[in-house]
């Protein structure tokens, strides 16, 4: 039986990193975390994710390394292709994703889930700012990207009949993690059913 792939997008700062390792510890069965690799400096704070050169990142994409990958905040993101086996081994995979990139993932992915990570916009700012790992300019440019998106992706995602599950992070991460961790025991053991309709919080 295939598996399932839970892509979760967000704005930058939304807290799509802190739910995925909040939810590390206890995961249902057969359900893994991809683990990206980024033109991101080493040892950034915060994620852990492969870092590699812009020239390494376009070597690998060249030779088909990535199941899927794509460009924003000045940064190459790829998800390596053993997402695709784990998939056909039957597993569910967690993937940080974008939202400039949810259509293609349904695309080549037809039952993919889509978690819609939100977080008050008042919020935002202070969260990126909190997280110290961006300058100011940088979080500025995120915040502005992240304008781009409001509203118009929740109506393109229904429009497609896309599945997506609208998580909430603007209070406890807690509580997310909870709602998240809920939702995944159901589609872990559910068989797999996508269910067509957006599933919303
Ligand atoms: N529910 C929450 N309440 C308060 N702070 C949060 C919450 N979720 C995430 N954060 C913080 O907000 C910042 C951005 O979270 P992060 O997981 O890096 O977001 P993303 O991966 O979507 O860019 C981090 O400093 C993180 O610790
Ligand atoms: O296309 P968007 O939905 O705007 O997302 C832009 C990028 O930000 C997200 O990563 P992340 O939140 O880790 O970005 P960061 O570098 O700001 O943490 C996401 O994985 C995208 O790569």
């Amino acid at each position: 039986m295939a598996g399932k792939l839970v892509y979760m997008v967000g704005p930058s700062g939304s807290g799509k990193d802190s739910l995925l390792q909040a939810l590390e510890n206890g995961l249902p069965d057969d359900c893994i975390i991809m683990k990206r690799v980024i033109t991101r400096p080493e040892n950034s704070p915060g994620e852990v994710a492969d870092s590699v050169s812009m020239q390494v990142f376009e070597q690998i994409e060249a030779e088909g390394g990535f199941s899927m990958s794509w460009r924003a905040n000045g940064l190459a993101y790829g998800i390596p292709k053993d997402l695709d086996r784990h998939l056909a081994e039957g597993k569910t995979v967690l993937v940080n994703g974008s939202r400039s990139y949810c259509t293609h993932v349904s695309q080549l992915y037809p039952d993919v889930i889509i978690v819609l990570v939100a977080v008050k916009p008042e919020l935002l700012r202070q969260r990126l700012v909190n997280r110290g790992r961006e300058s100011l300019q940088e979080i500025t440019l995120r915040l502005e990207r992240n304008s781009c998106f409001e509203q118009v992706l929740q109506n393109k995602l229904s429009l497609q009949q896309l599945s997506f599950f609208l998580l909430d992070n603007s209070g406890d991460l807690k509580q997310a993690v909870g709602q998240l961790r809920d939702k995944l025991e159901i589609w872990c053991s559910a068989g797999m059913q996508s269910d067509k309709s957006p599933l919303l919080s």
